[in-house]
This record gives structure tokens, sequence and C-alpha cells, in this order.
């Protein structure tokens, strides 16, 4: 949905400019534009609750979720249709203007049913699908006619369905030449038991099917159940930061009302909050005296760190306590990658870009990180892969930081052996982000390792090719079915340390891109792992050191000596490469002696050639960092630990 997030952020921005959004009128059939609404002055507030719809739109990637919202958009006259290369405009205007921080995707869309007005909040929480279902009744499931159901549809469809929410399946796409909306709708219908008469089958390019999309969500979505007569609660869902007013939270409000000026605590936090300001997004923001009950909004309270905001915590009024929305789960982050930048000079402006991305995204944990080879830079922690790649894209795109991310790694989950300390401490558990604190395997009872549930779909022909990635991956097959004559869905278990480096792009390759994945984590099982260490010349250097599965030791061993023998240029001593678990040497390899003096060959000729080439040289040798007596290239560190 970039694009709908370039429009709020590039309407926010005018807003500051402005300080008022400036409203235009004009009419489109059974809708009405921004204008028209203005004109009518419709108070979004005063919409009663039967009138109000909270829906989401889930999709595989690129089977055209923005391109739909953008619709949803011009169809309900919250932006005009676009010209061509309107949004293109944007995206530069807002890349210029680096540092706009907001980020919301949702919009309070007004749209005109049967001589009603409806109020119906468009919800998205960029890779974060489950914080976007939380304020919603219903989702638009969307499929691309051409592509069918992929992994991605799979894994979001579960999601709504355990939130007990109203599918509206919707075929996309079907102005293409190879659509077979018939076959995607059989498809569905094999697999989640939908009625292919309930299929709608759009073009959003093409701008098909689009009011019976809007129609189908006032007519099959429930409204929300909310009160507006009790005590004031809401959902804070998402938030993000604003270098002007501090944290902005996106709430969706379940009971009562609030308005500018009331006090908020927020319950897990019991921080309290005057309320400054309040405004929805239509997508532009608009600010409000009031929210009330079935409304998506804005409260902007003078908060100023992101920690305050817990995403699923529940706000109320200060003094006036209620019983917590269920949801609020501490987010424990999964996934971690050291991120260094390419040039130690950038490492000011890399800080300022991630703690900038940092404040938006309350999920995202850091600790600073030094290693003698890539110099200083930070161990970050993710909720997963999704928003492991959200993040380190946003940081190129939008603070254009050069850096150096090293392959992620897990947590993984220690129990250790009943001691005196442990007694004393009262907890004999721990969690391993980083090889440097894995403890001595004689102090261990137990180790744990977090696993997913991993859900492929792949053409049959691909079949043996897939199942050998998944076995080799330890993955154990929980199910498979044909989703149609073509294509099969197989779900594995599969230990998340498998899939989090080069699983996806290992299962791209084996099915010519056919093949797509989604998972999600079921938590931690026993498991045996070990540290393995890489020795040079008898001395252990800490940043090779990597946790690896038991199972794994000879395979991964080898890998390793070999890897580094190919990566190390060959220097005046000779080096052995050990890898050692426990003490115990499990592969090695040696690297031969090698005077590389690149101006040898030069007999004679020419002294100032001979002189440059030997500065050259030297200059290529401070690049190289010492360790353990050898000059290792940083290329080395980052290129074993992307394995
Ligand atoms: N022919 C055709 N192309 C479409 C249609 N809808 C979307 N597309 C194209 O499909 C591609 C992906 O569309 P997006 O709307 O960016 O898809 P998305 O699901 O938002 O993708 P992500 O943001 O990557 O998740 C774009 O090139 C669109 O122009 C359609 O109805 N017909």
């Amino acid at each position: 949905m970039n694009s709908v997030r370039n429009f709020i952020r590039f309407s926010n921005r005018n807003i500051y400019r402005k300080g008022f959004h400036d409203l235009r009128t004009c009419w489109y059939g059974n809708h009405y534009s921004t204008d028209e609404t203005s004109k009518l002055n419709i108070d979004y507030a005063d919409i009663p609750i039967e009138r109000i719809r909270n829906f989401s739109i889930i999709a595989h990637v690129d089977h055209g979720k923005s391109t739909l919202a953008d619709r949803v958009l011009e169809t309900t006259g919250a932006i005009k249709p676009s010209s061509g290369n309107a949004q293109v405009l944007d995206k530069l205007q807002v890349e210029r203007e680096r540092g706009i921080t907001v980020k919301a995707q949702s919009a309070s869309l007004l749209y005109n049913y049967n001589g009603s007005d409806y109020l119906l909040n468009l919800i998205d929480t960029p890779g974060h699908v489950s914080r976007s279902l939380s304020a919603c009744q219903g989702v638009i499931l969307l499929v691309d006619a051409n592509d069918g159901v992929q992994a991605q549809t799979v894994a979001n469809f579960y999601l709504a369905f355990g939130n007990d929410l109203i599918i509206i399946p919707v075929l996309n796409k079907i102005d293409l030449k190879n659509a077979d909306p018939d076959r995607v709708a059989k498809q569905l219908e094999t697999l989640f038991d939908i009625d292919p008469k309930e299929v709608l089958k759009i073009s959003a390019k093409l701008g098909t099917g689009i009011h019976e999309v809007l129609e189908a969500v006032i007519k099959r979505l429930p409204p929300p159940h909310v009160e507006r007569d009790s005590s004031f609660k809401a959902l804070l869902f998402d938030s993000w930061y604003d270098r002007y007013r501090g944290v902005q939270s996106l709430v969706y409000v379940q009971n009562g009302q609030i308005n500018v000026g009331d006090n908020v605590t927020y319950y897990h936090t019991n921080k309290n909050y005057e309320v400054k300001m309040l405004s929805i997004l239509k997508p532009e923001e608009v600010f409000v005296k009031k929210l009330v009950a079935g409304q998506i909004g804005v409260i902007c309270c003078n908060m100023r760190s992101s920690k305050e905001a817990h995403i699923g915590d529940t706000v109320h009024k200060t003094g006036t306590p209620v019983e917590p929305l269920k949801g609020f789960k501490p987010v424990k982050p999964m996934v971690f990658a050291g991120i260094y930048p390419v040039d130690q000079s950038q490492h000011v402006n890399l800080r300022s870009a991630i703690e900038k991305l940092a404040l938006n995204d309350s999920a995202v944990s850091i600790s600073i990180d030094t290693s003698p080879a890539l110099g200083q830079g930070w161990r970050l922690g993710f909720l997963g892969l999704l928003h492991l790649e959200v993040f380190t894209q946003r940081l190129q795109q939008e603070y254009d930081a050069e850096t150096i991310l090293t392959a992620p790694s897990v947590t993984y989950k220690v129990k250790l052996k009943e001691t005196k300390q442990t007694l004393k401490a009262g907890n004999s558990e721990m969690y391993i982000t980083n090889p440097i604190h894995f403890p001595d395997h004689l102090t261990v009872e137990e180790y744990y390792e977090p696993m997913v549930l991993g859900t492929i779909i792949t053409p049959d022909r691909y079949l043996g090719a897939v199942l050998t990635l998944c076995l080799e991956k330890r993955g154990v097959q929980r199910n498979a079915s044909n989703i149609d004559n073509e294509r099969v869905m197989m779900q594995f278990d599969l230990p998340l340390s498998e899939i989090v480096i080069d699983f996806h792009d290992s299962l791209k390759t084996i099915s010519s891109g056919y093949a797509s994945f989604d998972y999600e984590p079921t938590g931690f099982v026993s498991t045996y792992l070990v540290k393995m260490e890489v020795y040079l010349n008898g001395v252990a250097v800490d940043e090779l050191s990597s946790i690896i599965h038991g199972s794994r030791i000879d395979t991964i061993g080898r890998r390793t000596v070999l890897k580094l023998k190919e990566i190390i240029p060959r220097q005046l001593v000779q080096i052995a490469i050990q890898a050692k678990v426990n003490g115990k040497v499990i592969a090695r390899e040696t690297l031969k002696a090698y005077r590389k003096d690149v101006a040898a060959k030069l007999y004679g000729g020419d002294i100032t050639r001979r002189m440059k080439l030997l500065a050259q040289q030297a200059a290529g040798k401070k690049k190289m960092k010492m360790v353990a007596n050898i000059s290792l290239p940083r290329e080395t560190f980052i290129d074993v630990l992307k394995k």
C-alpha cells in the first residue's frame, strides 16, 4: 500500500505547512468526493454504529492490495482518480522531504449506499497483519486470478479465520489474458470451503467491480461490537513518532468517547497523559474534537517515547478504570541481525537513522555491538523476517544508509541445571541471541529452539525438490493436499533458524520461482544445540562462532572451514583453520603461506609503477583486520556469516 502511505505522508506534510487541509468539490455517482463530503460537512462521529464497517485487505505479495486500496480511495472520493503519474509525483516529493514520520496506512472513508452514509474504515498496519485484524470485523481476501492461491493467502486466511472475522473472497486481475477466475474460485472452495457464488471478480487496475466490493463490505460485515454509552476504552493497534508532536497512537475506540483536553491512561504502562489533539485519517489527517466508539482515530498526547505505546494496550480515561482489552502480549524479538556502517565515518548518521526508525517501531530491540572486524555497530531484534526486511529497506530508502547486515540469527532458550546460583536467582531459564553468551554445555539441562509452521504452495512437478529441501532443513511434514490438478499445498514444522537465511531463495530457485512460502511461529521445542567455535592458528575468533544444531556439526563444520580457506587471502605464515565443538576439533583445513607481492614480477622496468603498486598493496593491507596475528579482510566475516 505504498501509494496510500505516500499519499498520507504527503498530505500530512501539507497540513503542517498550511495548518489545515483544503478540500474542493465534485461528485461521482453514488458516492461523495472529498470535496462533497466537506460541503455536506458530515461529522463522522455522528454516523450511527450500525453504519460503520471496519475492514482490512489481505493478500499474497503482488496480488494487487495497493492497487485495490487506491481504487477504494478513489471510488469513495477520498483521493482523486490518479492521472497516471500522480502517485509518482507524490513519491518524489516525499523522497525529497526526508524524515517525514507518519506511517499509518489506514483511512476513514465515506460511502453512500442506498441513500445512507456509511463509514468504512480501511485498516492496514504494514508488516503486521495481525495488528490490523484486531481492529476489524472482516477482511477482503484478495487473490490474483492468474496466480491463484499462494502461501500467504493461506496464512492470511487462517489468521482472519482464527480471529473470527468475516472473509470476503475477491479475485483480482480478471482483465489478464491468462486469468482463470473459475479455477481459482475452485481452489478457494477446496482449501477453505468458500462457496464459489460468494466470490467477487474484479480488476483493480481497470476499476472493474469496486462498487461491488464496497457493497459486500457493507452487506456482509457486521458493524463493530461497541458501546457509546459506557466509559471510554480504546485499543492501541499502531503508533508512530512525529518529530513535532511525539508519539501518535492509532486507536480503535471500543466504548464511550474521548475529547480533546481529557486525561487518558495507558493501561499496561499505567502512565497518564492529556489529550492534545485528536484526528481521523481520510486518509489526509483531519483534526476532530472527539472520537466515538466504532471510530478509528489518532490520539496525540505529548508522549515522548514510543516505548510507552505498547501495541495491543488499552487506553482509558484517567480515574475511570476499565477491564483491559484482550490481546496484549509483550512482544519478543525472534530474529536478530548485526548492522554496521559500511564506512565507520558514517557511524553517527547510521545511529541517528536507526534511532529515528526505531521511534516508529517499538517492536525493534537495539543493543550496541562491537566487532574488531566490522567496527562499531548494533544488534537489532525483530519480530520476524518480514519485520527485518521492512525495517532494513526503510533504513536504506528513507535514510540512504549504506550498511552491512550480518546473517540473521534466532533466539534460543536454555534451561540451566539446578545449582546454588540458579536457585538464588530464582530463574534457571535464559534466552540467547549471541553465541558469545552460550553457556558451557556441562551447566545445561535442556536446550530449546523456536519453531514455525511453514506453508508451501507449489506446482506438483516441483514436489520432490521441495520435499528434499524441507527435509534438509530439518522439516517435519504435517500435511499435504492438492488444491487443484496442478498445485499442492504442504505444511511443515520447521526450525526458525533454518529458514532465516536462504530458505526462501532456495525454494524459489528449485521451483523456478513458482513455489510460495509463508510461516507462523509456533513456540519453542526441546532440541540439541552446540556452539561451534572457529580457531585460526589456535586462537578463537569470537565473531566466527555460531550456535548450530547437533545433527549439523559435521556438515556446517566442514563447510565453514572450507569457506574460510577460500576467502582468507594467503599470508606469510601458514594458517590452521579449525572448527571446534566442546573443545573437540570437528573440521580442519590448512591455508599455505604465500608472499603476495604484486610487484614481484615487474622485473626492472618502471620504478614509479612498481612504487605505485606497492603503495596499493599497503593500502589494501590497511583495510584488513588483525585477528590472531592474521590479517582478515572485513568481507571474511560477512561472507562467513552469510553462509
Ligand atoms: N492486469 C492487472 N494488473 C494488476 C491489477 N491489480 C494490480 N495489478 C498489478 O499487479 C502489480 C502488483 O500490484 P500491487 O497493488 O502493487 O500489489 P500489492 O499486493 O500491493 O503488492 P505488495 O505491496 O508488494 O504487497 C502491479 O504491477 C499492479 O499494476 C489488475 O486488476 N489487473
